[in-house]
């Protein structure tokens, strides 16, 4: 569950007085997501989702996220737009915590990803990267390349020993490869672009459109084609760890129908997805070895993305991975 704040009825109402949106009707806390604590608002203008912003986010960076998703959003972007209060302000707090009220978006995450999910997703990801093209603040991924190494010191005392040494083998085959300052093209990336951060609708014949992006909580400035290579990772593997070749495909062609890959990018590509793989592993594996037994939240397997790891390790260039 991801509802980590309790927020009482008279300090939400309280907290709404300070916005033009209405009167308060219902709200629910959301048992989904693991970042933040979030609540479905409904009052008598419409949909809202409340965000109590918890663990991760580095307060200072809260202004960086909601100003990027603002000018997404004002790029034309679905995307949760943040509301401001009646002083201006969208960044309040509530309960002890920063808090944020976005616009909802109708639609649904695809608990299946289908092979029909996968050219609207590659194309909603090259919109979003020319979108993020005219927001001039940056912010440096905080659990880039060099962010990898410290994480998987912090799991080694509790990891298994096995696992442990076959990463530290890994990352530095990573690390060697790892494209320089410069080398490719760089953008503000989502940089957790996954299934269940992607809201579909679909018309009478079952087929998928976007209906919008959400939780741009880890996006920051890097390579853009590390995004692909985090989508590959997130969308393209079946349940048994094989890699759906057809759904890669999808995604590159989309994507490179409104932004061409350059040689170098394709050249990276498998390095990429390596690193996104090992990124997702060690986020994962942390969370295992401290999380309490208990405690109310879901543990995501760290396991999958060593499997996806394993997966790319062995794809020679980008034609084996859908290039
Ligand atoms: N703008 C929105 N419109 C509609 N629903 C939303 C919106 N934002 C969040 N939600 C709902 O809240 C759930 C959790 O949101 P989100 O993924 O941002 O949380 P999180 O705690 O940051 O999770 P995680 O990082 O684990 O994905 C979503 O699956 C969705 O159901
Ligand atoms: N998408 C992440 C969770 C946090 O955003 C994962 O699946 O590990």
């Amino acid at each position: 569950m991801a509802v980590y704040t309790e927020v009482t009825d008279e300090a939400l109402r309280a907290f709404l007085a300070e916005y033009g949106i209405g009167e308060l009707q219902a709200y629910r806390g959301i048992a989904e997501g693991v970042e933040n604590s979030n609540y479905a608002l409904k009052t008598t203008q419409g949909d809202f989702i409340l965000t109590l912003y918890e663990k991760r986010v580095d307060p200072a960076e809260l202004p960086w996220f909601l100003g990027l998703m603002r000018h997404l959003a004002a790029q034309g972007l679905s995307c949760p737009e943040p509301v401001p209060g009646r002083d201006g302000a969208a960044l309040r707090q509530l309960a002890g915590r920063p808090a944020a009220i976005c616009t909802f978006l109708p639609g649904f995450w695809p608990r299946r990803v289908r092979p029909s999910h996968c050219a609207p997703l590659g194309d909603a990801l090259a919109r979003l990267h020319a979108a993020g093209m005219g927001f001039p603040a940056t912010r440096k991924n905080g659990l880039g390349a060099e962010a990898w190494a410290p994480l998987l010191d912090r799991c080694r005392a509790d990891g298994e020993p096995g696992l442990i040494a076959e990463l530290d083998a890994a990352l530095a085959a990573i690390l060697a490869e790892w494209p320089a300052p410069g080398a490719l093209p760089i953008g503000h990336i989502h940089a957790d672009l996954f299934p269940d951060n992607v809201f579909f609708l679909e018309d009478a014949g079952r087929r998928p459109r976007i209906s919008g992006l959400i939780d741009f909580y880890f996006a920051c400035t890097d390579m853009l084609a590390y995004d692909i290579a985090i989508v590959l990772n997130a969308w393209c593997f079946e349940s048994d760890y094989q890699f759906n070749v057809t759904k890669a495909r999808a995604i590159l062609s989309a994507y490179g129908a409104r932004r061409p890959l350059t040689p170098a990018e394709w050249a990276a590509l498998p390095v990429l997805c390596r690193g996104a793989a090992m990124r997702f592993l060690l986020t994962r594996l942390y969370d295992w070895v401290n999380t309490p037994p208990g405690a109310m939240v879901t543990r995501k397997d760290p396991l999958e993305y060593l499997h996806r790891l394993r997966f790319f390790a062995h794809a020679r260039d980008a034609a084996a991975i859908g290039g």
